[in-house]
């Protein structure tokens, strides 16, 4: 049989018949550039669907929620878990990030007692919220009519603390230019309008310190340590002057922390540091030494604001993936992006650029703040600031097949506000009658979070919900892997290329 028969398509590369040497040499010499650049564009295709494949099996999670939610806390947590040698590589950095919030909680008290002492007069009840869902103003506060006794002993323990304003200010200058003072500002659920970087507030007294880049941050303290750090103009030696320096005042702190009459002012002027971020005082003795080192626990309660996105990579090991239960291997999955963002509404519009492609989104609801108010919109109660910003989440178009993660958030937190008297109805009005425990109230409020987004949704999707307090790494630990099998499971259903 001839090559025609075998092959239908042989005619058309049939040589011509009549072919001059000449002409054979050049149609061969054509033929081999035709086969070099048809060779080229076949490679090239196979790299752009490998590239493709590749940036396909790239697992994308955004974590979304408003400001202190615990979206950051929530990433610890996977970093912790999932991303050990880092996690390891940056626990000394954190030194300085807990001992900063150490001394700001002194200096909030020692700014509340000076206003005590200078009879300024106690804020006024802030307005009420524009909801008539939710009723923000705050229940009268215990010991309000305590007379305050302060004396000598509090003055000169005022003038003894004075050197730990030096070394905040040498903290903040050595956490580097990553970190910056936030004050509030900035309408619309995803903060529309609102062009301008950051910056401002913040109310009653606390003052918060955020940061652009974590890496930068973390990066910054640690090269101090190593003595590496010339540009944040700093040595270990004025690194270890700021521990000894706090750990000097150590038992001044303890006497003021403790002081009966201090409580009853800060109590006075509703000031519940205990519940408030970063808060590290019932640990003086630990960590106001001179050889303190972080543990995971208090580089989980660390606070430090996000401003803009961070992204994070976490790459999982095959044998810790699901990926055997379901029949594939290969790398499929194993790479992950985290986005952190920052929550306040100045930073929310950064957000929707990063819906598109996103696979799952982990969506933080602090609970327990049913009775606060935004930082940067005192008329706003938090609690239906996670609502509006839930219900704008699941409208989004852009995130329609997107999977829905909700942590109810914060619930250690809501257990003690609870038993400590609060009353959720008092804020919240359709919580009518119902026991005032914290299984009824989670409850409650998952069943309000499903109904937004079964209303909200597009089309039908895929959600989850848990109750959390992501500052309890062992608990964390659970959710997560769970969190990440089902964040992984759709994906592989969604992974037709495969
Ligand atoms: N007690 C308690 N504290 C929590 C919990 N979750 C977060 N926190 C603390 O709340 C503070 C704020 O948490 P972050 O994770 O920094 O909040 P965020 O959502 O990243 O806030 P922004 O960066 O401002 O958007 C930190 O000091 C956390 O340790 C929780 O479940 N329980
Ligand atoms: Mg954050």
């Amino acid at each position: 049989m001839g090559a025609i028969e075998n092959d239908p398509f042989a005619i058309f590369t049939m040589p011509p018949p009549n072919e001059t040497p000449a002409e054979k040499t050049e149609r061969v010499r054509r033929e081999a550039e035709e086969k070099r650049v048809s060779d080229r564009i076949d490679e090239e295709i196979k790299a752009d669907k490998a590239a493709l494949k590749k940036q396909k099996s790239v697992v994308k999670v955004l974590l979304l929620g408003q400001s202190e939610s615990g979206k950051s806390t929530t990433l610890k947590n996977f970093r912790m878990k999932y991303a050990r040698a880092a996690w390891k590589a940056e626990r000394a950095s954190w030194r300085a990030v807990i001992q900063l919030n150490l001394i700001r909680s002194i200096i909030t008290i020692v700014e509340t007692l000076q206003a005590e002492m200078d009879g300024t007069p106690l804020i006024e009840d802030l307005p009420r919220a524009s909801s008539d869902t939710f009723d923000s103003a705050s229940p009268p506060q215990p010991g309000q009519s305590l007379p305050y006794r302060l004396n000598e002993k509090h003055q000169l323990l005022k003038l003894r603390l004075g050197p730990l304003r030096r070394v905040e200010a040498d903290l903040k200058r050595r956490l580097g230019a990553g970190t910056e003072e936030v004050v509030g500002g900035g309408g619309g659920v995803f903060g529309e309008g609102a062009g301008s970087e950051v910056t401002g507030i913040v109310g009653r007294g606390q003052r918060e310190f955020g940061v652009r880049g974590w890496k930068q941050v973390l990066e910054g303290p640690l090269a101090a340590l190593n003595g590496t750090s010339e540009g944040r103009g700093g040595s270990s030696d004025a690194w270890d002057e700021a521990t000894e320096v706090i750990a000097s005042c150590k038992e001044d702190m303890i006497a003021l922390w403790t002081d009966e009459p201090v409580r009853d002012v800060l109590n006075r002027r509703r000031l519940r540091l205990e519940h408030s971020a970063g808060f590290f005082l019932n640990d003086l003795e630990r960590i106001a030494t001179r050889d303190y080192e972080p543990s995971d626990d208090d580089i989980m309660r660390a606070r430090l604001r996000t401003l803009g996105i961070q992204e994070y990579r976490i790459q999982f090991e095959p044998s810790s993936s699901i990926l055997g239960n379901v029949g594939l291997s290969g790398e499929f999955g194993q790479e992950w992006v985290l986005y952190d963002v920052g929550g306040s509404r100045t930073m929310r519009h950064k957000w929707v650029p990063y819906f598109e492609g996103i696979n799952a989104i982990i969506f933080l609801a602090p609970i327990s703040c049913f009775d606060e108010r935004l930082l940067e919109d005192p008329d706003v109660n938090r609690l239906e600031d996670s609502f509006l910003l839930w219900r704008a989440v699941c409208g989004s178009k852009l995130l329609a097949k997107t999977t829905m993660i909700l942590f109810l958030n914060k619930c250690d937190l809501l257990k003690r506000k609870l038993k400590s008297g609060a009353e959720v109805r008092q804020f919240l009005p359709s919580y009518g009658d119902r026991p005032n425990d914290p299984a009824t109230v989670v409850k409650y409020l998952k069943e309000k979070f499903k109904d937004i987004l079964k209303q909200q949704s597009p089309e039908p999707r895929v959600s989850y919900f848990y109750a959390t307090s992501v500052t309890d790494t062992k608990a964390t630990a659970t959710t997560l892997k769970t969190v990440r099998d089902s964040i992984l499971r759709e994906h592989l259903k969604s992974a037709d290329f495969v």
